[in-house]
């Protein structure tokens, strides 16, 4: 697996832009006439706050409550990095915050308290109880955390989990069934030691002996060591129900034979000495975050037959609370629960185990770039992976059901499975596959533009993700000096820099260039300027000569301009099909919108080969292509001479034997929207369409740019297909992202 390095400068990067932090609020409800207002406030909000001081249960219609949860934190263990006060957790709660809705739809605030009293924070979260559906407790030390979350149980008629307790001991305990499965042995035989008795450590050993494992069979340490009977340094009443008859006494005499490590305390707290003494297939989930206990590089350098899991994404079999909360949650949120209780994180684990031993989707070796099949490497399903979603709630969902936890039973089980499918946002999985896909070629991307501080940052961005190889035409002195005032010294000798004095091939670019445009008014003297200063014909003859796979460029000039220095090199013009496809993204939908780049105004053939360009790229997306022609009128209703040629394109599609489903003309409303599609019966379109071939540039110029002001929508594009070699072009106003996501593409070959 490649790993990702970041710097520490791309972190920080990453949390100040483009808004400092990970999230922001945003209206569910219109908020724009004097009407929205009345309603959304004074007087009509008067109505639903009757409705629920007379009957509590009617917060969860009209409120946020039922999908809501707090993170909340004091700060006293954040990660493995210790007590870093409530407002250095910040980042870790708003981290949770988000994956809460990326992974499971659950919205969800983050709350630091700055407080290691427990009796203040208890009250300061109960007193905090009518908002929430849940919540969810983070980095908080033991054994403190013990007995804030017990008391809130108690005193809460809300889900009140520590994510770092139980989340970890369910994920662990689904990921030590399935090692066990495969190394054939029995969680009552196995001997267990376990390092880091606190919040995690106690939950795991807790829940591991509630599954089987024999008490006496299970070492538990801590700094001092082993917790042994009789021990009375740094001891609690939680460390002692641990406390086992023994003479072993360092966690090194512990490990001699041992069949599982779990560590759940600090770096580097494992020697390769220990790995070396334990049984044969030991299991070593070494969970210490940021930085594990012993690296599964280090563990299988000294035990090739070692089972390792980590709680980081970058190494296989990630054993990290992220695959429990967002879904115990959705679960829970889902029947009004009551509380999580055991069965239902019982049931979270056996899912999750379940799911892992099955056959592994497409979708999912996509978005991880390899093929997975349940076996010493994948033990425990990705987070990534998209089954996640509706597979596990509804498992957490009947075991609350199944227990009396639930308040509102889920009656249509099928149904909720399928309303879970479409809760999550589909465009995430695609710019993830395309990523994939991206990391697979490992193309050599040319960023033609070496001279703009974005360019550079996204060029570093693409190597370091371990997506290919930089190659950026620039002067040297100039690049250097632009990568570190962007606080990228260190990538100075990581990029290829390349100009027309260090390459060897000027004169073959000079010779091709020549042959292309002698005809076309251009002579020596113009062909040296263009093929030795101009840089996006450079780089055009870079491409053209094999000498990188793919281009980006456009980020300095307005794209009309690049577009025609990349056509002295190549025929990207019009009427040699050539088309710009750009991909808007909202709200979980894409729609392909074309020409936006190439034709100025296509007359019905154009417009044919744009939805056959379009269809490409949608398929390349994986999208089943389905082109609506637009216009203003509807199915030559009313007549116009300016509608005639999106009426006619279709015909021209049906001449070409088209192998997807296209319709027009049509207005937007009746292309999206399936109500209004259905005053169209014979309409050859079977849902929405995702692709809107537009009548001109500027009307496809106009709607990308409405949809991105007004509505907020993501933009990727245009896409520049039916050139031969992969070209893509950036705007003017595109961040160092966008600039990633065009290389990306170029890498992907859409186009
Ligand atoms: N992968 C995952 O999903 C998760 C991983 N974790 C990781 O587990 C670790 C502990 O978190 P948490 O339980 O919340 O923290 P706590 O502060 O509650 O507990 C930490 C425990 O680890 C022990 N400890 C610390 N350093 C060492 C060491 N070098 N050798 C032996 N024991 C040590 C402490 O011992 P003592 O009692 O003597 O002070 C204490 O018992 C962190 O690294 C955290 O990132 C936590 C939750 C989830
Ligand atoms: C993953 C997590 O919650 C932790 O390391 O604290
Ligand atoms: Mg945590």
């Amino acid at each position: 697996m490649t790993r990702i390095r970041i710097t520490d400068e791309e972190a920080l990067a990453f949390h100040l832009e483009p808004t400092p932090g990970k999230f922001e609020i945003r209206a569910t409800v219109p908020m724009t006439t004097q009407r929205d207002l009345s309603l959304a406030y004074s007087p009509g909000v008067a109505v639903p706050c009757k409705a629920i001081a007379k009957d509590p249960e009617t917060a969860y219609d009209y409120t946020n409550k039922g999908n809501l949860v707090a993170v909340i934190s004091n700060g006293t263990a954040v990660l493995g990095l210790g007590n870093l006060g409530a407002l250095g957790s910040k980042p870790v709660m708003e981290g949770k915050a988000v994956l809460f809705k990326r992974f499971a739809d659950v919205n969800s605030i983050d709350i630091e308290l700055d407080t290691e009293d427990p009796d203040a924070f208890c009250q300061a979260v109960k007193l905090m109880g009518p908002t929430f559906g849940g919540i969810n407790l983070e980095d908080i030390k033991a054994p403190e955390c013990f007995i804030i979350e017990q008391r809130l149980k108690e005193e809460m008629d809300i889900p009140v989990f520590h994510d770092d307790q139980h989340g970890t001991a369910v994920i662990c305990a689904a990921g030590l069934i399935n090692a066990l499965h495969l190394t054939g042995k029995k969680i009552e035989d196995v001997r267990i030691v376990l390092n880091g008795a606190g919040a995690a450590g106690i939950a795991c050993l807790e829940l591991l002996k509630s599954m089987g494992a024999r008490h006496d069979n299970c070492i538990m340490c801590d700094t001092k060591g082993v917790i042994y009977q009789g021990r009375t340094e740094g001891m609690n009443q939680w460390k002692s129900a641990h406390a086992v008859k023994t003479e072993l006494r360092t966690l090194e005499e512990a490990m001699k034979g041992a069949d599982v490590f779990l560590g759940v305390s600090a770096k580097g707290a494992v020697t390769q000495q220990m790995v070396i003494d334990m049984a044969p297939d030991p299991v070593i989930f070494a969970m210490a975050n940021p930085d594990p206990e012993i690296t599964p590089e280090q563990a299988h350098e000294v035990r090739p037959d070692a089972i390792v899991a980590t709680g980081r994404s970058d190494y296989p079999n990630q054993v990290n609370n992220v695959l429990g909360f967002p879904y115990l949650f959705r679960g829970a949120l889902d029947i009004h629960a009551r509380a999580i209780n055991d069965e239902m994180k019982i049931a979270c684990a056996q899912a999750l185990a379940r799911l892992a031993r099955e056959d592994v989707p497409d979708e999912v070796a996509l978005a991880y770039g390899k093929n997975l099949t349940f076996g010493r490497d994948y033990i425990i399903p990705t987070p990534f992976d998209p089954r996640l979603i509706h597979r596990i709630p509804p498992a957490v969902a009947r075991a609350g059901m199944d227990t009396g936890a639930a308040r509102r039973p889920i009656i249509d089980m099928e149904a909720y499975e399928l309303s879970l499918k479409s809760r999550m946002d589909p465009t995430a999985s695609i710019l993830r596959g395309l990523n994939t896909r991206a990391r697979a070629a490992q193309a050599r991307m040319i960023f033609a533009e070496g001279d703009d501080p974005r360019v550079l940052r996204a060029a570093v961005m693409y190597q370091r993700s371990g997506l290919g190889h930089a190659l950026v035409v620039g002067r040297e002195d100039d690049v250097k000096r632009k990568l570190e005032a962007a606080g990228l010294a260190d990538a100075v000798g990581e990029l290829e820099i390349v100009n027309a004095a260090n390459t060897s091939h000027l004169a073959t670019y000079k010779d091709f260039l020549y042959n292309r445009l002698n005809r076309k008014g251009f002579d020596a003297q113009d062909i040296h300027r263009l093929a030795a200063r101009d840089r996006h014909v450079f780089a055009a003859l870079m491409l053209a000569h094999g000498h990188g796979d793919g281009l980006v460029t456009g980020a300095t000039r307005k794209s009309a301009h690049a577009l025609e220095r990349i056509c002295h090199v190549f025929d990207a013009d019009a009427s040699h099909g050539a088309v710009g496809i750009t991909a808007l993204l909202h709200k979980g939908r894409i729609v392909l919108i074309g020409d936006t780049l190439v034709h100025e105004w296509p007359e019905a053939e154009d417009l044919a080969t744009i939805a056959e360009r379009a269809a490409q790229v949608a398929r390349h997306m994986g999208l089943e292509p389905r082109v609506a022609f637009v216009s203003f009128s509807n199915f030559g209703y009313p007549m116009s001479e300016r509608a005639e040629k999106m009426h006619r394109a279709p015909a021209v599609l049906e001449q070409r034997g088209a192998d997807f489903e296209y319709e027009g003309e049509m207005t937007v409303d009746v292309a999206l929207n399936e109500k209004a599609q259905a005053s169209y019966p014979f309409s050859r379109l079977t849902g929405p369409a995702n692709i809107l071939v537009v009548p001109a540039r500027h009307s496809a110029s106009i709607s990308v740019k409405l949809m991105q002001e007004m509505a907020g929508a993501t933009v990727i594009g245009p896409i520049l297909v039916g050139v031969d070699k992969p070209i893509q072009i950036a705007s003017t106003v595109s961040t160092a992202n966008d600039i990633l996501n065009m290389a990306v593409l170029a890498s992907c070959k859409i186009g």
